[in-house]
């Protein structure tokens, strides 16, 4: 598990790795500089104040120093701390920059890898996975990395370093004092793992609490025609309210258990000073050490003592990197769609076979059983069933969205095995219309070139024509150039059907696929599409699946589904003839209208 979370890491983080190691590099420069000033302060204290000559340094310089002024000596000291405070900063803003950009390198990778990876997982991962969940992962996951390795790793590396170069001056000017002050230290860095433990378990469950929040919202939005039809306002305040409250808790328990972390680090670091202090005040006294030295020495401590206490900070946030890290490496392992590179039919025809399919979604009860059928190419082939009887499960098969796994029968298309043809070339040569088509929030135009952004202005409005869109759109007063809201909100849904009509339409597909695509138009405006279709559409395969026997009846060839099992099949006249499940849903279905418009009196208008 920890190795897979390095390889996640690594594989963004190489690109800019250079940049991270200079930005290191920059950071122990900084260190080393800041480290420097307690030194420049002691040999003021002890050369200047106390008149003592700095016995560590080499002899000429402590005879040059003797033979300083006051004053020049002060000056020596402040342009001495001025010089290495200066240098401090220069390498401390370098290492910071460069932080800026490999954080930004690094954490762009990862989401576009994320995102074009996204776009070739299978629909079965899709659907098993909620929408607001996995953008929680693509947003908010991704920053905690990018915080880890960016900013807590640097950090961490920074206080390590730190805590190395603080000690060797320590124990450079004072072996027993430094023994002090490194006693407490392994109490420190246990205590704040012990704490590391218990807060990635609490950090997971606020993870989790948030995605089903964001979750929430997302369905709410997506969802507030059906929320403000039922008047659902109140249901759905309360369930955000409920899971709210839960997130709520979750932090506040988190909340506490840093508190306490906080509070006895603060304890411990006090403890740890007061013995310093004490020990370090014996040994001056005693005249084991100056005081410049003893002033260095707290300077040192101080200087380390907090950034170790926020190591256990760091740590804290790396369990959240770890949890985010996890979440965010499980997209990355789903298997992609395998899209292989070679067409497999030359020239499409759309000669389509169903032989003996059975199928079940994930390996569950079987929703289609049995299923034989073919659809000759170049003809007119209806699906008509009840809710539920597996019509769109047909569409889904047909279009790869599931696979037929060994034993569940055979789909071809032109006598190629459907597992064989690549997705890619099987979604350009079927062209679907789904019942709930989504539209971009862009103009109608660009909505209907979206499968053929090159196609001229006088094709859009061909397709459209053929779709019985343009009349809508003339009355509107930007007619093509109209900006269809967040998911269409602004077409009426007949009006998105047929505008989802005319972008499939464009697309020049030889198999046209409409699952329940016209249950939004009228039943006149709906045969005028399918006589515009079928003259239109001369030579391609056209798949109509509806429950609604108008939409239907002039098939080549009618099947009928019923609970997943072929019921019956053949010609309108042949299914009326035999008296069976058709006849029943023709007889219950046709209205006094729709007989009027079948002898002729509503006609194509
Ligand atoms: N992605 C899915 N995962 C699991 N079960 C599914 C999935 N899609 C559909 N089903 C189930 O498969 C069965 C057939 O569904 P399907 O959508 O094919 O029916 P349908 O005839 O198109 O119905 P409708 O006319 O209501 O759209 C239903 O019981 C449905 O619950």
């Amino acid at each position: 598990m920890r190795q897979r979370k390095f390889a996640v890491i690594w594989r963004f983080l190489c690109p800019a790795a250079p940049l991270f190691l200079l930005s290191l590099l920059c950071s122990m420069l900084n260190t080393l500089f800041t480290a420097l000033t307690p030194q420049i302060i002691r040999s003021a204290v002890d050369s200047i104040i106390g008149s003592q000559p700095f016995q560590d340094l080499p002899a000429p310089l402590i005879q040059w120093l003797s033979s300083l002024t006051f004053e020049k000596a002060l000056l020596w000291a402040a342009a001495g701390v001025l010089a290495v405070s200066g240098l401090a900063a220069l390498f401390g803003f370098l290492s910071r920059t460069g932080t800026a950009m490999c954080s930004e390198r690094f954490v762009k990778g990862i989401r576009d890898t994320l995102f074009t990876h996204i776009q070739k997982l299978p629909f079965a991962w899709h659907t098993a996975h909620q929408t607001g969940e996995i953008i929680q992962r693509c947003t908010s996951d991704v920053e905690v990395i990018r915080s880890f390795v960016t900013t807590q790793c640097l950090e961490a590396f920074r206080v390590l370093f730190l805590v190395f170069v603080s000690f060797v001056l320590m124990f450079s000017m004072s072996v027993k004092i430094s023994l002090v002050a490194l006693a407490f230290l392994p109490v420190v860095v246990i205590y704040s793992l012990f704490f590391y433990a218990k807060m990635a378990q609490r950090f997971l469950a606020a993870d989790e609490a948030e995605g089903e929040l964001t979750t929430d919202v997302q369905e709410n939005l997506t969802g507030v025609r059906v929320v403000r039809a039922f008047g659902r306002e109140a249901y759905e305040v309360g369930k955000f309210d409920e899971k709210n409250q839960r997130f709520s808790d979750l932090w506040i328990r988190l909340g506490k258990l840093m508190s306490v972390y906080w509070a006895c680090g603060d304890l411990l670091c006090g403890f740890q000073i007061l013995a310093v202090l004490l020990v370090g005040v014996g040994e001056t006294v005693s005249g084991a050490i100056t005081p410049g030295t003893f002033l260095a020495f707290l300077t040192y401590n101080a200087a380390m003592i907090w950034p170790v206490r926020g190591l256990g900070r760091v740590l804290s946030e790396m369990s959240k990197a770890g949890v985010s890290i996890e979440r965010v490496g499980e997209i990355m392992d789903a298997q992609e769609e395998q899209f292989p590179a070679e067409p497999k039919i030359p020239d499409w025809k759309g000669n389509i076979v169903f032989d003996h399919v059975t199928f079940g979604y994930g390996g569950e009860e079987p929703v289609l059983r049995d299923v034989s059928f073919t659809v000759p190419a170049g003809t007119t082939f209806a699906i008509l069933g009840g809710t539920g009887s597996g019509k769109s499960t047909v569409a889904a098969l047909l279009t790869r969205l599931y696979d037929l796994g060994p034993g569940e029968g055979r789909i071809t298309i032109d006598g190629i095995d459907l597992r064989d043809i690549p997705q890619s070339e099987l979604r350009r040569n079927i062209g679907l219309v789904l019942q709930e088509p989504f539209l971009y929030s862009k103009t109608v135009e660009e909505n209907i070139k979206a499968t053929r952004p090159a196609a001229s202005r006088e094709e859009v409005r061909r397709a459209a024509g053929v779709a019985c869109v343009d009349q809508a759109l003339a009355e509107m007063a930007l007619g093509y150039d109209t900006i269809v809201g967040e998911r269409g909100v602004t077409l009426s849904g007949g009006q998105k059907q047929r505008v989802a009509i005319a972008r499939t339409l464009l697309s020049q597909a030889p198999v046209l696929l409409l699952d329940d695509s016209l249950s939004a138009v009228d039943t006149e405006t709906d045969e005028r599409i399918r006589g515009a279709l079928l003259r239109e559409a001369m030579g391609t395969t056209l798949i109509l699946i509806s429950h609604r026997v108008t939409t239907l009846m002039k098939a080549d060839h009618i099947l009928v589904l019923e609970d997943g099992r072929v019921a019956e099949e053949g010609t309108h006249e042949e299914l009326i003839a035999r008296n069976g499940p058709y006849h029943r849903v023709y007889e219950i279905q046709m209205s006094q209208d729709d007989r009027r418009l079948l002898a002729g009196e509503g006609g194509e208008a």
